[in-house]
């Protein structure tokens, strides 16, 4: 099973390719190697600052005759400057103009927490406080299913929303979200949510599935995911590298999973995920490691009302 029907009878590729902190100079190349490995779905953002070059290597393999346009799935996301209503469809358009594409597979709004409208991405007073917006996140969802009226994109969803937030939308949606992208791995299980999501027909794209071991904010202490004792030993078994265990792990908890690479044997490693089976055990033994860590807190917004990870139970 490479793909899963989503809650419109589209269909979702179950690995994604991740985008963020794919470099300038690197990432139009590591794309192009990802869809000769075989990924079909791409996972973009405003904020990744290089969907111009990720737009350049899908137009290449689509020019090449690798691919055809309707065999992708693009996904990018609304930043969080961009929540009021009137500048939701310019975000859009402006994230197409940059893919060099007419039209997105999905667009999500990427964070819970409205900022001032700016050029900057997170924008703060001379006191270095961030200058939050009061757009309602309905108001900014209305415009976003105005986005598939249009044609601009075939589904949405949401990304970082919790449990009451993801309730918040789906009660008031007139289209349903897809999908909510949300950290997921064996650190962070997000069991609870995730079981929420599917009660309600909501796929949960697991982003940082590898554990993200090389974000900038890591230190020399941190717990690595990819060298967990237990993950080796299933590895090992399965013959089997420990990222397409973690990557298995996901699509057989019934997620998508959008590990990132810039290294093509692991891009190509990283797809080679659909000849194995975790058994229940495995599956047990990779929920039970013992240690919840959130990778990406945010934790700039920590005080604001509409903080996602305050009341989430991992
Ligand atoms: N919605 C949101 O708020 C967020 C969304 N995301 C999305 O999720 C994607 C994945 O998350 P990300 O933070 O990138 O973290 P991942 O868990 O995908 O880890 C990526 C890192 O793991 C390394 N890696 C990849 N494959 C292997 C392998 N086989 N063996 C060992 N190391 C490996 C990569 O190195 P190298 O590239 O050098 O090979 C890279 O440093 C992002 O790229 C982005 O698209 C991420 C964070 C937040
Ligand atoms: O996708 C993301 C990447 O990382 C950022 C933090 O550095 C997040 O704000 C964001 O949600």
């Amino acid at each position: 099973m490479t793909t899963i029907t989503l809650n419109n009878g589209k269909e979702f590729p179950v690995v994604g390719f991740g985008t963020l902190y794919a470099p300038s100079g690197v990432v139009i190349q590591a794309v192009k190697d990802a869809i000769d490995a075989g990924y079909r779905h791409i996972d973009c953002a405003h904020i990744y600052g290089n969907e111009h070059e990720v737009g350049e290597a899908i137009n290449a393999k689509i020019a090449e005759g690798i691919v055809k346009r309707e065999d992708l799935f693009i996904v990018s996301k609304l930043w969080s400057c961009f929540h009021e209503a009137k500048e939701v469809k310019p975000a859009l358009e402006h994230s197409l103009k940059q893919l060099n594409l007419d039209y997105l597979d999905l667009y999500l709004i990427h964070w819970p927490i409205c900022y001032q409208k700016s050029n900057e991405l997170c924008p703060t007073n001379e006191a270095g406080e961030i200058l939050y917006g009061n757009t309602d996140i309905l108001d900014t969802y209305r415009a976003m299913e105005e986005l598939v009226d249009a044609g601009l994109t075939k589904s949405i969803g949401i990304s970082n929303f919790n449990i009451k937030q993801v309730e918040h939308i789906t009660k008031n949606a007139r289209i349903q979200p897809v999908t909510n992208q949300v950290e997921c791995h064996p650190y962070l299980l997000n069991k609870k949510l995730s079981d929420f999501c599917k009660s309600k027909n909501i796929v949960i794209t697991a982003y940082a599935p590898l554990g993200s071991p090389a974000r900038p904010w890591a230190t020399p202490d941190d717990r690595i995911l990819l060298k967990e004792p237990k993950l080796l030993e299933i590895a090992e078994k399965h013959k089997k590298t420990p990222a397409q265990v973690l990557i298995r792990f996901q699509i057989q908890l019934g997620h998508v999973a959008i590990p990132k690479s810039v290294t093509k044997d692991r891009i190509i490693s990283n797809f080679d995920v659909f000849n194995f089976t975790l058994s229940d055990s495995d599956m047990n033994d990779l929920q039970s490691f013992g240690h919840v860590e959130r990778v990406f807190t945010i934790s700039r917004d920590k005080d604001h009302p509409n903080y996602p990870f305050n009341d989430e139970e991992a």
